[in-house]
């Protein structure tokens, strides 16, 4: 993975790239997202952070890991908002990203073709194992995909899967510990 990152941090000094930090909730991507903000800004790039403002979680102004890790971001509220607010940025993260709109994986290619490295991390999957969102589209894009997994609360395996403890269908549900767990493919089915 850090092989990875410094093969794109030396890319986009002569061109743009897509990478997607994907896994289920608990997994560490937006932990992941941070930290390679932060490697960005200790290289003294121009780095910008957005978010959904759908995602009302936690603080508007700042995204904020499972752990309470947090860096400063943008809320918009769909992703053709982006664009404008990314002039002059050479590293845009979007977190979340399962949340937004289709036009994403168009203006993901339209920033990395303009030479910024995009760093985009979501759920890859909902509560039913579906794919999320533009995720798969984005994937599809990405130069680099980092699938990331939690740890089952069931069997202590690799989780893939965000399990829903809460009887609602609705694909979207904001929520956390209360509402999700991650599990493993095992203890998904079962
Ligand atoms: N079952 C679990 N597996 C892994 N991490 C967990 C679990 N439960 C809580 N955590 C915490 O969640 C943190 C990851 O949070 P975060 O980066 O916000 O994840 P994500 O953005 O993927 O939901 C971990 O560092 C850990 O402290
Ligand atoms: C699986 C699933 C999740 N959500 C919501 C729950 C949380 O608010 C976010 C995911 O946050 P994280 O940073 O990845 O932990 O998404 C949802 O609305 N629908 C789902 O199916
Ligand atoms: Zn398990």
């Amino acid at each position: 993975m850090l092989y990875n990152e410094e093969v794109f941090k030396r890319k986009s000094e002569i061109g743009g790239s897509i990478e997607v930090i994907c896994g289920s909730m608990f997994s560490g991507k937006t932990e992941e997202l941070i930290r390679r903000i932060n490697r960005a800004r200790i290289a003294k790039l121009h780095v910008e952070i957005f978010s959904p403002v759908a995602d009302t979680r936690y603080d508007k102004s700042a995204l904020v890991s499972h752990n309470l890790n947090s860096i400063p971001s943008k809320a918009v509220d769909n992703a053709a908002s982006i664009l404008p607010l990314a002039d002059d940025i050479q590293v845009v993260g979007i977190d979340e990203a399962q949340f937004f709109d289709d036009e994403l994986p168009a203006v993901c290619t339209a920033l990395a073709n303009n030479g910024v490295r995009v760093i985009v991390a979501g759920l890859d999957m909902d509560f039913k194992g579906r794919p999320f969102g533009s995720m798969p589209q984005i994937m599809s894009i990405a130069e680099s995909v980092t699938k990331l997994h939690a740890v089952c609360v069931k069997c202590g395996s690799a989780a893939m899967y965000s399990y829903r403890l809460v009887p609602d269908e609705s694909k979207i549900l904001l929520g956390e510990k209360e509402s999700y767990e991650p599990r493993c493919r095992n203890c998904f089915k079962s």
